[in-house]
C-alpha cells in the first residue's frame, strides 16, 4: 500500500502516537518509518527525562514498548563512548539523532573461513535529526561518539523488540552473544541487578 503523506510529528509524544498507529499493521514500511522519525524536530525538553548518562559507557533508556511491536529507546553517548561491532537480531533498527553527532561504521558479516580482520563497508557521520536504518541483511555496525567535547543522544526503534544480540571482534571476526539491559525504564533508573551482568553490546 502506498503512503499518502508524511505526518509530521510535533512532539515526541506525537511521534510515539503515530508510531503506534503505523505498527498496528503487520508489515513495516521502512521508508515511511524513517521519514516520520526524521521529520520530528528534536526538542530536548521533550526527551530530557529519559536521557540519563553514565560516565563510562553509553546507556540504553527505554521510552516505550510499542504495544509489543517495537521498543523505543533513548541512547546517551558521552564523549568518546562507542558500541562494539554488533548485529540486530533480525530486527529492523532505526536510529535518529536527537542531539550531537554519531559516527556509524558498517562491516560485512565475517565469513566462516576467514579468521582475520573484519572488512569495512562504509562509514558516515549522522547529524542532528537524521534517521539511519540498518538490519542484518545490510551488515553489522559500530556506532561512536567521536567528539571530545559534545555528548550525543539518539532515539532507536527496534522491531520486533529484542533482548540480546551478537558482538564481533574486529581483529578476528569471532562473535559473542550479549544480553542487552536498560539503564532506565520510562524515566526511572533500573534497579541494580546482582545476578546478571549490566552489559551493553
Ligand atoms: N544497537 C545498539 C545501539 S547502536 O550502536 O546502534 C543498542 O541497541 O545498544
Ligand atoms: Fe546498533
Amino acid at each position: 500500500m502506498e503512503q499518502t503523506e508524511v505526518m509530521k510529528p510535533h512532539t515526541l509524544d506525537d511521534l510515539i502516537k503515530i508510531l503506534h498507529k503505523i505498527f498496528e499493521s503487520d508489515s513495516v514500511n521502512v521508508e515511511e518509518v524513517q521519514n516520520i522519525m526524521e521529520s520530528y524536530e528534536s526538542k530536548p525538553q521533550e526527551w530530557m527525562k529519559f536521557a540519563k548518562f553514565d560516565q563510562f559507557r553509553y546507556t540504553r533508556n527505554l521510552v516505550d514498548e510499542g504495544n509489543g511491536k517495537f521498543n523505543l529507546i533513548i541512547l546517551c553517548w558521552g564523549e568518546g563512548h562507542g558500541s562494539s561491532i554488533h548485529d540486530h537480531t533480525d530486527s529492523h533498527c532505526f536510529m535518529k539523532l536527537l542531539q550531537g553527532q554519531l559516527k556509524e561504521t558498517l562491516y560485512n558479516w565475517p565469513d566462516r573461513k576467514s579468521h582475520g580482520e573484519m572488512t569495512q563497508k562504509s562509514q558516515r557521520i549522522l547529524l542532528e535529526n537524521q534517521c539511519a536504518y540498518i538490519n542484518d541483511s545490510l551488515g553489522l555496525h559500530r556506532v561512536e561518539n567521536v567528539s571530545h567535547t559534545e555528548s550525543a543522544v539518539s532515539l532507536h526503534l527496534y522491531s520486533p523488540p529484542f533482548q540480546q544480540c551478537q558482538t564481533f571482534d574486529q581483529r578476528t571476526g569471532h562473535k559473542n552473544t550479549v544480553k542487552m539491559t536498560f539503564w532506565s525504564k520510562f524515566g526511572a533508573r533500573t534497579p541494580f541487578e546482582t545476578t546478571v551482568s549490566q552489559e551493553n553490546n
